[in-house]
Formats: C-alpha cells, structure tokens, sequence
C-alpha cells in the first residue's frame, strides 16, 4: 500500500483579493476538523499579492493549512521587472510553488528549459515545486498524450538529484480539461499518472518514484474526485475553479466521505 500523503491543493489562479482571501482561509480553518488535516495534506495556493495575509494568518492561528505561490522567477534577485524570487517566497514561509502550469506555458511561452530552471530555483530556497505537466486536446487525439507529458517531466527533471526529485510533486492536467468541465476520466488520468511514475523510476529508481506524489488537475469537483482519487497513482489534486468555493473544496478533501 502507498504511504503517500494525498495532496489536495487549491490553485486559485488570479482570482480572490488579500481580504477574500483570509475570508477564505478562515472558512476553511472553521470547517476542517484535525482529522482532516491528519488523512490529507491541505494547501492554497493564492496570488502573490495574498500571500503575506494568508501567511500572518496562519503563523498567528498555528493553522495546519500549507500554502504556496503559483509561479517562481528562476532568478535570485535583480533587474528582473515583476518577478519574485525564492528568497521572497521563502521568507513568506512558503512550502509549495507551482511550476510549469499550462497557463504559464500557453501565455507565457514558458519553456521546458525555464521551467526546470525554476525547479532548481524552488530547491534552492526549500520550496518544493509541483511541476505542471499535460497535453493538448489535438495531441491527446493523436495518441501522444503520455509521451508528451512525459517528454515534460524529463524536461522538468532534469539534473535534479535523485534527494529533491523524491519530493517532488507531479501534477498531471491535460489541458482541454482544465476550466472546461470535461473531466479526464479516472482511467485515463490513471493510466498517464502510472507512466509518469514509470518515467520517474527510469530516471531515479523505483524507490524515488514511489515516493513522488502525482496528483491529477482539471475540472475536479466534489463529485467526481472520490473516483479519481481511487486510483493507486493518483495522490491528490490540484483544483482550480472548485477551490474558490469554500465549502466546496472542503468537500474535496475529504474525498473519502464521499
Ligand atoms: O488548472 C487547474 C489547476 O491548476 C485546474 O483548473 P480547473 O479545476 O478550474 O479545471
């Protein structure tokens, strides 16, 4: 059986000001009860802007909440105009920032080569990234869906020691199911997830990849995630639209009531 601690995070994309936001993490502190914490992790992730309410908050309420940032610059500090470095997310106490999200990659032109260079930012000042994998819909109707992805997590890997790979979060979301409703189906989301795994026990060992939590992204809600969440390597999700709504991402994660 998987030792694996499920990781429900809430990727509130540029949604919810400073003030929503500790209205939102105080829903969130008043409807999970310590048993929840206990069988899952729980993390948001806000806007930069939040994150010094998000953070003074739960330093001040010693809430078991983990949260992070949605992106990271791959450099320290410098003539780098609206960036934010790992020492500034480190010294806000983050635990998680997201790499490589389609998002970024689609709007951005982020690269695989800037992406794993801001993987080795994240490692650099002890953020653990969650590297955003996934395929197109034209890519997944050719049948390369699983290359593909995994052609990004080699990319997303690369030089990483086989210590910081371990801790790595993988998050598998196939871009046409992202904000669209169209859920991949859990085993479809299972059978890239296990590659992934697979990827990662070439690169490393088996041993690392047992211990790198893949979590599946796009369109999850409170009632397809106990399905999805069925699957052996399937280890979380990354929730987009659904987190915003308090209640509804309590739902989320506990998954297992459902
Ligand atoms: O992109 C996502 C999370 O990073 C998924 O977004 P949705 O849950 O809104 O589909």
């Amino acid at each position: 059986m998987s030792t694996r601690t499920p990781l429900m995070a809430g990727n509130w994309k540029m949604n919810l000001n400073h003030l929503e936001a500790i209205a939102h993490v105080q829903k969130l502190a008043f409807a999970l009860a310590d048993k929840d914490y206990d069988a899952v992790e729980v993390a948001v992730l806000p806007p930069f802007t939040d994150l010094r309410s998000v953070q003074t908050l739960v330093d001040g309420d010693k809430l078991k909440v983990k949260y992070g940032a949605q992106d990271i610059s791959a450099h320290d500090s410098g003539a780098y105009t609206g960036e934010i470095s790992g020492t500034m997310l480190a010294k806000l106490k983050c635990t998680y920032v997201v790499i490589g999200h389609s998002e970024r990659r689609q709007y951005h032109n982020e690269t695989d080569e800037l992406v794993n260079a801001k993987a080795k930012a994240a490692f650099k000042h002890g953020l653990t990234p969650i590297l955003c994998v996934g395929e197109e819909l034209d890519v997944r109707e050719a049948g390369n869906h699983v290359s593909h992805t995994l052609e990004q997590v080699e990319g997303g890997l690369k030089g990483l020691p086989a210590e910081q790979a371990e801790s790595i979060v993988i998050a598998y979301e196939p871009v046409w199911a992202i904000g669209t409703g169209k859920v991949c189906g859990a085993d479809d989301a299972q059978e890239v997830c296990a590659a992934i795994r697979g990827k990662i026990a070439e690169l490393y060992t088996q041993e690392v990849a047992d211990k790198v939590r893949v979590q599946y992204g796009g369109s999850v809600k409170s009632g397809n995630v106990a399905e999805i969440m069925s699957k052996p390597d399937i280890d979380g999700a990354l929730v987009g639209g659904a987190s915003l709504d308090a209640g509804e991402f309590v739902k989320i994660v506990r998954f297992r009531d459902q």
